[in-house]
């Protein structure tokens, strides 16, 4: 039977070192930890710690050197039709229409042109973009492009969507305006997200759970459970409980960037 706690992506004792000309690098130690399915969870911690070597590990982009990384049970031994990864750059095909870029997976799976035109309608409708399916991807603002990417990625079904600081390139207004747009499209469909970001407030109001790495070679230093009922609305960086969350993760990134210059100047 399925239920709410059923891990959908599972990391154990999962480690990263990359090997380059001029020697290696620990990125990841024994990260143990699962995404339960039909939760959305945050990565953070402090800059280059190993976040996005975590999320490619899980999109299959990238083998552990040691440990495993599972998704529904399964060993991730490559991308997957079934995975889906959105990036800081919406990377839409320039000369395909809105409507086309999202059904652009549901293409190369083979659906048929009927079946692909209305999944990438209602898709356009739950990212807000009515009106512009016919549009091109010069045609949209940055914050429109990346729902776009959105959209494209939700239209294959994933069992998971991997998102690496989506909205990292924009501008702080519309980023925060998105925050508030993927929750709300989240909250509708309930997928199973791990998502990683730089910035507390945003990681809070996504989130089931966090992630807090600690610095490089990063392993989980805390998960800290996000408790604030949904639906959260536009007022909830004035909840205290958000306020006493944002001091908890906070603290511990402090912790660590202190470690950090502790160790730098060794
Ligand atoms: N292909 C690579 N080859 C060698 N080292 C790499 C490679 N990719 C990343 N690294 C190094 O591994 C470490 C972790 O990188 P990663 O990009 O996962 O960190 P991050 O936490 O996502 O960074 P940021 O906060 O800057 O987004 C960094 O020191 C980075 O320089």
């Amino acid at each position: 039977m399925t239920t709410s706690t059923e891990a959908v992506l599972e990391f154990e004792d999962t480690a990263l070192t990359y090997r380059t000309a001029s020697g290696t690098i620990e990125a990841l130690v024994g990260v143990t930890a699962a995404v339960p399915k039909g939760r959305f969870v945050s990565v953070i911690g402090p800059s280059g710690c190993g976040k996005s070597t975590l999320l490619d590990i899980a999109g299959g982009l990238l083998a552990p050197t040691s440990g495993s990384a599972r998704l529904n049970g399964e060993e991730i031994r490559g991308p997957r039709r079934t995975t889906a990864m959105v990036f800081q750059e919406a990377a839409l095909l320039p000369w395909r229409t809105v409507r086309d870029n999202i059904a652009f997976g549901l293409e190369a799976a083979g659906v048929p042109k009927k079946r692909r035109r209305d999944r990438a309608d209602s898709l356009i409708n739950l990212v807000g973009l009515d009106g512009f399916g016919d549009k091109h991807p010069g045609d949209l603002s940055g914050g429109m492009r990346q729902r776009v990417a959105i959209a494209r990625a939700l239209a294959v079904d994933p069992e998971i969507l991997l998102m690496d600081e989506p909205f990292g390139a924009l501008d702080q207004q519309t980023r925060m305006m998105m925050g508030t747009e993927l929750t709300k499209i989240w909250e509708r469909i309930r997928c199973s997200v791990l998502f990683v970001t730089h910035d507390i407030p945003e990681a809070i109001a996504l989130s089931d759970e966090v992630w807090v790495m600690s610095q490089r070679p990063a392993r989980i230093k805390e998960r800290v459970v996000i408790d604030i009922p949904r639906p959260r609305g536009a007022d909830l960086p004035l909840d205290p409980r958000f306020q006493e969350l944002n001091g908890v993760i906070w603290k511990l990134l402090r912790d660590e960037a202190n470690r950090q210059l502790v160790g730098s100047a060794d």
